[in-house]
């Protein structure tokens, strides 16, 4: 299967710091949904950077598709990586929704009578179609995140990284934006790659493989399932379990040590007093 991402022997430190990535690899496969964990300043945000080229590696090489991230390929790179970062309210520059997803095809001169049919399509993905015309001040937090996500789709682009995306949300705001990420992969499977950086060890949980990055260095790269039931070994790294595997290993007749939200509840349902 071709990598979407390939970093290799990267290395990169703040200018007067120590480095923070010294010799990182990491391979993403194209169509994998991926969740980037680790305590406050393990480096997470500085990789997604370095990915998205806002960054220079001191050393070491990031392929994007195959294609080695440099001055020259930096464009052509980025055109492929879409961005979500933590702050709904730091991402707009449009008066309404539409003009916001407008914002990023005018960048990539679109033919203006091109635009309101992708438009409408990208906030269709995002369930946000009847709200075209609002202020982007008037939205909810989840709200926002999904039209910052719609700017993203409108361009087409093959990688979506979320940083702390759903961070600053309500537990509503979270789970809509969380289902329209599944909706999303759902939709599009193997071309659609996700990198998900969240404290949130239930949202990392939704992906297919987890990593947790400790000290510049891959602490963790398992399965959610093969990851989640090492509670010790987290909690010394920083991290916790999702609420569901804690319930699941406190409770002795659970079928698993490692149960998904649902897996819990179809489970409880069936328990009788
Ligand atoms: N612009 C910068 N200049 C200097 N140091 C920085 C800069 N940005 C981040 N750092 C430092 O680099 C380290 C990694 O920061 P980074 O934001 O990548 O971590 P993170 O894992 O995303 O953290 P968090 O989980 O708190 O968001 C931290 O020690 C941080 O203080």
């Amino acid at each position: 299967m071709t990598n979407a991402i390939t970093i290799n022997n990267l290395t990169y430190g703040y200018p007067d710091q120590d480095p923070l990535f010294h010799d990182f690899d990491l391979e993403v496969q194209e169509g994998q949904w991926l969740s980037i964990v680790g305590h406050n300043g393990s480096g997470k945000s500085t990789l997604a950077k370095l990915i998205l080229g806002l960054l220079e590696a001191n050393s070491g090489t990031i392929s994007i598709f195959g294609q080695q991230l440099t001055v020259e390929t930096l464009a052509e790179a980025r055109a492929q990586v879409g961005m979500v970062f933590q702050n709904p309210d730091n991402q707009f520059v449009g008066a309404t929704v539409a003009d916001d997803v407008a914002f990023g095809l005018e960048n990539r001169q679109v033919p203006s009578e091109e635009m309101p049919k992708m438009i409408e399509a990208a906030l269709k993905q995002v369930g946000m179609a009847d709200f075209a015309d609002r202020e982007p001040h008037t939205l909810s937090g989840g709200q926002k995140q999904r039209v910052a996500l719609a700017s993203v789709l409108a361009l087409k682009p093959k990688v979506i990284i979320l940083d702390e995306a759903t961070a600053m949300l309500d537990p509503a705001g979270k789970s809509a934006v969380l289902q329209t990420l599944k909706d999303l992969k759902n939709q599009y499977q193997d071309q659609l790659t996700l990198i998900v950086i969240t404290h949130d060890m239930a949202e990392a949980a939704l992906a297919d493989r987890v990593v947790v990055i400790n000290d510049g260095q891959l602490a963790f790269d398992e399965r959610p399932q093969d990851l989640f039931v090492q509670g010790q070994a987290l909690k010394e790294l920083g991290l916790d379990q999702p609420f569901e595997s804690q319930l699941a290993q406190a409770l002795p007749k659970a079928p698993n040590q490692y149960l998904t939200k649902q897996e819990l509840a179809a489970w409880l349902s069936t328990l009788k007093d």
